[in-house]
């Protein structure tokens, strides 16, 4: 069966697609489209994990997540020929939250995976590379398919169809970013004043070329955008208080909202010293995750830091939309991080990897 749907391609939705299903969602078309997606997308993914280099492949981390996958597989594929009864719609739901639970702590397990490998024999140069490419490709597939999980149980599942017509799913209208920037960063500076008893100030500024004067709304997943901000803050805020241990002065974070034509763009401006040219790609690699691993501390204290893995799945959030993360640092002085978010919702298509010939080619040549 893996065979059978792995040759299909993952079909990449639109937020307007999304949004358009969503507006008058009706579960059997919803169910039909799924029991098939799912698979596909699952099936997509899990032959690129069973192409990863054995001394990856064979860690108990990897065999954990991998037979996640394929116990999940087997769940939605119960639905292939079943009726769209009320009593097999309200199953399949449940057997979608139940996946969803289930793979909960696949990042965590993927890295821990990494480690294993690291512990068990050195690197060689072309492994960096193709786990680079890999998990890319595997966080992005896990990225999209969680949307697809979370639209569906949330337009057809127990909880209350929220009432504010915002919603759309987890997808938000009218949205503005500010707020968001505004919850990530309070939540950065608490963990913040924890780590180092203080915390750079926030300035939050706006640019509408596009219509002067209102304030910049947008049609987006507020959960993708706090989580690429919250990492973020996090950085800027852990560079400028390194910098700034001793001076009792400061200097605030500057946050620049730009509605534009094409992108809506983000940038979180920050004087925390900046970082070596040389380094900034280190920053998006999964391998040279520059953070200590968080030591087992108790739970309030969550570490500033991660397991280096912010950055990089930030990007993929970014981007699973086409939009992007670019970092500019001025070394010396600080960090820009422009966040670009497409403001069309009909160009802001799903950026899907598709498992062929090509991806399978180039494992066998990294390897
Ligand atoms: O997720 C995790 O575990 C956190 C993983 C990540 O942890 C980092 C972190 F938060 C912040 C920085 C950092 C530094 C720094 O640290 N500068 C001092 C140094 C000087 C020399 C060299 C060198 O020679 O290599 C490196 C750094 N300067 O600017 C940034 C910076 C980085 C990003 Cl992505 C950002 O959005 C804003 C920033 O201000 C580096 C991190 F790596």
């Amino acid at each position: 069966m893996l065979d059978f749907y792995s040759q299909f391609n993952p079909s990449p939705l639109s937020i307007k697609q999304f949004l358009d299903f969503g507006m008058n969602a009706c579960e059997r078309k919803s169910f039909v489209f799924l029991r098939k997606e799912l698979p596909v997308r699952l099936a997509n993914i899990m032959k690129e994990i069973a192409l990863l280099p054995d001394s990856l492949l064979r860690t108990q981390s990897v065999g954990l997540v991998s037979n996640w996958y394929a116990k999940s597989f087997e769940e939605v594929l119960q639905f292939e020929r079943s009726e769209p009864t009320q009593s097999n719609l309200e199953k399949f739901c449940s057997t979608l939250i139940h996946i969803r639970d289930r793979h909960a702590d696949v990042v965590q397990t993927m890295a821990h995976g990494i480690i294993e490998m690291k512990e068990a024999q050195n690197i060689e140069p072309g492994m960096e590379t193709s786990i680079q490419y890999f998990l890319d490709r595997f966080y992005m597939s896990r990225i999209s398919i969680r949307m697809l999980i979370n639209q569906h149980t949330i337009l057809f599942g127990e909880l209350p169809q929220q009432t504010h017509q915002q919603h759309v799913g987890c997808i938000e209208i009218d949205f503005d970013p500010k707020v968001v920037v505004r919850d990530a960063y309070e939540n950065a500076r608490y963990l913040c004043d924890q780590n180092y008893l203080g915390s750079p100030e926030i300035e939050i500024i706006e640019h509408n070329e596009m219509e002067k004067g209102q304030p910049i709304k947008i049609v987006y997943v507020p959960s993708h955008l706090y989580h690429i901000l919250f990492e973020l803050f996090k950085n800027s805020m852990r560079a400028v208080m390194e910098t700034h241990q001793e001076s009792d002065s400061i200097p605030p974070i500057k946050v620049r909202i730009v509605n534009g034509k094409e992108d809506v763009s983000v940038k979180i401006s920050d004087c925390g010293g900046g970082i070596p040219r040389s380094q900034v790609d280190q920053l998006f690699k999964y391998m040279y995750s520059t953070a200590p691993h968080p030591s087992k501390s108790d739970v309030h204290t969550v570490p500033l830091a991660g397991y280096g893995y912010g950055l990089p799945i930030s990007r993929l959030y970014a981007r699973y939309f086409h939009g992007d993360i670019s970092l500019l640092s001025c070394e010396g002085f600080g960090t820009d991080a422009v966040i670009y978010l497409k403001r069309l919702s009909d160009e802001a298509n799903e950026l899907l990897p598709i498992f062929n010939k090509t991806s399978s080619r180039f494992y066998k040549a990294s390897v």
